[in-house]
């Protein structure tokens, strides 16, 4: 089955748009009218240039408000047909994809509306082309695909046929019920499929700048891919994205993208196989790009967290920090990702490591859907780990469980103190993320790894909106919250700024005991909260008088989503104003992340970074010591 992509999806010269989506592996393209007319060469050079890069133009579009005119304006949409059927002579596409007329002025008439059609199907016919028609949901009369059908069916032209469009028939809640009882195969000309978040706006806006790829959205396009293939459709299966953030960023890594959904959409669709997803089993480590100097910083600001220096690497310049069962790698090893990713960004969180069972079937399945596939230069005896890598560059390590822990192999272990904060583990690794970068990553980790995604939130900085949505996977085992903010003032948009470009932000521990944890931190570790965030406490939850003084008493931030499914948390500042650590108690199965209480902890953030305070967990350790000397009884 060919792989198409439509040129407005992606940025550029129409020379740079094909380009990107034949070094991406598509082998056709529908050509938009207007990246035609911008073009600087004739319609033959440009179907020339499809040629050589291997792409068939499959289809020429949009040809608007043909049908259903009065007369004098039928003659003239059938001349201006005329011209624009020499126009795909000359550039090789066979197939003109007609929208359902949108104007005022269209008569309310199927039987016209298929007189017209068939009338421009007869004229396609005679040069060898074929019309397709295709119902736009704002159409003036047709709107739906089962209209457009009856105007195909009743025009009955064996060059005029059905066009069907994913966001069309799922924007308005249709579905394709009765698609092949109804419409024979040969009838259906083109598929053209698109995703997008479920928005309350109006068709045309919500279609016209927040379409996506499959799978970066919330509409059920892998059920319509199967619907329509079930009606025995054979022809290409194509993208048509209009998206504001698409047109804008590089047409290579978008086109990418796009191809990368229809591999995994084939997979949802039960037409491909893919190596099976990976059963997650949580997260590993998170590591740290630092330079010697960071790094003695970074480990003192994570001491009061009850981090410990638990090992060094044999062979580099790395260290593993522990407290409890949650580990960081601090590398500053010269000339590794790391220090690429340090001199680049500056300190910043250059990999994340992920449990799986199968890290080799794991990593077959990120390369089948175009990941490129990563492996650090590895010293005698020292355990391989494949990483995968994330759109932002990040590595994401695949990391089996079972077997000799890798600390084993490749560190030199040391002696630990007995954990005092309880923390068991990493409970989930919060992404900020430059502007369009969101539906990247939401398609990287929903294909790669499976990870669901959660309802979206918005969240209040002082400076800004935050939008966030968290994916998770392996009943809870890996929870990953991905940020994006508009606004360059916010905290997310600082550090986006801060690090040029999408990042680890934040890093929540779990405890099984948030109160006991603080109290073990000290008072000076956490953020501190304004009281009038606990009286809205009270008012809100059915929590009694000692239980709001023990969370106020030590800062904590509660949520609950029913009785006894609730949420206590706490955040540090932010170290260096970039990134920053929470620990967090889960009851009863709590699955959210306290989203209430981000516009709290966002303020309080912020109050620290513009007082110019040093990060109060860093704050303890000034005494001269370094983190390792801090370490070292
Ligand atoms: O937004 C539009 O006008 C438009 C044009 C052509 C299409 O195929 C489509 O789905 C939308
Ligand atoms: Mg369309």
């Amino acid at each position: 089955m060919k792989r198409a992509i439509a040129t407005v999806c992606l940025s550029g010269t129409l020379p740079d748009k094909l380009e990107a989506a034949a070094a991406a592996g598509f082998e056709a393209v529908e050509m938009f009218e207007n990246d035609l007319l911008t073009f600087d060469g004739t319609p033959r050079e440009a179907g020339r240039l499809c040629t050589d890069l291997g792409l068939e133009v499959a289809l020429f579009q949009p040809f608007r408000d043909f049908e259903a005119m009065e007369t004098a304006q039928r003659a003239r949409n059938l001349d201006r047909a005329e011209r624009k059927f020499d126009t795909m002579q000359a550039l090789g596409a066979e197939l003109l994809l007609v929208c359902s007329n949108t104007q005022a002025a269209t008569l309310d008439d199927p039987s016209r509306a298929a007189a017209d059609l068939r009338e421009m199907a007869e004229r396609a016919g005679v040069r060898g082309l074929r019309v397709g028609y295709e119902a736009l949901a704002w159409g003036r009369h047709i709107n739906r695909w089962r209209q457009a059908w009856d105007i195909v069916r009743q025009a009955d032209h064996p060059a005029l046929g059905l066009i069907l469009d994913s966001f069309h028939t799922l924007c308005l809640g249709d579905d394709l019920a009765a698609l092949s009882d109804s419409v024979p195969a040969e009838k259906l000309f083109f598929l053209q499929l698109a995703d997008a978040p479920r928005l309350s706006m109006d068709a045309l806006s919500w279609s016209r700048h927040f379409r996506s790829f499959p799978g970066q959205g919330e509409l059920p396009v892998a059920d319509f891919l199967r619907d329509v293939l079930a009606a025995g459709y054979t022809g290409p299966i194509s993208l048509e994205v209009f998206n504001d953030e698409f047109r804008a960023a590089p047409a290579r890594r978008i086109a990418r993208d796009g191809l990368r959904s229809l591999v995994w959409l084939a997979e949802q669709a039960g037409i491909a196989a893919l190596p099976a997803l990976p059963q997650l089993r949580g997260i590993e480590f998170i590591e740290f790009a630092v330079d010697e100097p960071t790094r003695a910083a970074l480990g003192a600001f994570l001491v009061p967290l009850g981090f410990v220096r638990a090992g060094v690497h044999r062979s580099k310049q790395v260290e593993l920090w522990r407290s409890g069962d949650a580990n960081i790698v601090l590398n500053a090893e010269p000339d590794s990702a790391a220090s690429e990713r340090f001199e680049q960004h500056g300190p910043s969180a250059c990999a994340m490591a992920l449990r799986v069972d199968d890290a080799a079937r794991a990593a077959l399945r990120a390369e089948a859907l175009l990941c490129s596939v990563w492996q650090e230069r590895v010293g005698e005896g020292e355990r391989a780990i494949p990483a995968v890598r994330a759109p932002d560059g990040t590595l994401v390590y695949l990391v089996e469980e079972g077997g000799r822990a890798i600390w084993e192999d490749d560190f030199h272990l040391e002696p630990q103190a007995a954990p005092s904060l309880g923390i068991t583990g990493i409970d989930h690794v919060a992404q900020a993320l430059a502007p369009g970068f969101l539906e990247s990553f939401s398609l990287f980790y929903r294909a790669v790894f499976g990870l669901e995604p959660e309802a979206l939130f918005e969240l209040p900085d002082p400076y800004g909106l935050v939008r966030s949505r968290a994916f998770t996977g392996g009943k809870g085992a890996v929870r990953l919250p991905l940020n994006v903010s508009e606004s360059g003032r916010t905290g997310t948009g600082r550090f986006v700024s801060a690090l040029a470009g999408a990042g680890v932000h934040h890093i929540a521990f779990a405890v099984a005991d948030a109160a006991a944890a603080v109290d073990a931190a000290g008072p000076d570790a956490l953020l501190d909260i304004p009281p009038n965030y606990y009286e809205d406490i009270a008012s809100r939850f059915p929590l009694d008088d000692d239980a709001i003084a023990a969370l106020r008493a030590r800062h904590l931030l509660f949520d609950s989503a029913e009785q006894g499914v609730e949420f206590r948390h706490a955040y540090t500042d932010a170290f260096r104003d970039r990134f920053f650590f929470e620990i967090c108690e889960r009851r009863g199965g709590y699955a959210g992340f306290g989203a209430a209480n981000a516009g709290v902890r966002m303020a309080a953030q912020r109050r620290g970074a513009l007082s110019g305070a040093t990060p109060r967990a860093h704050a303890r350790h000034t005494d001269g010591r370094t983190a390792t000397e801090v370490n070292t009884p």
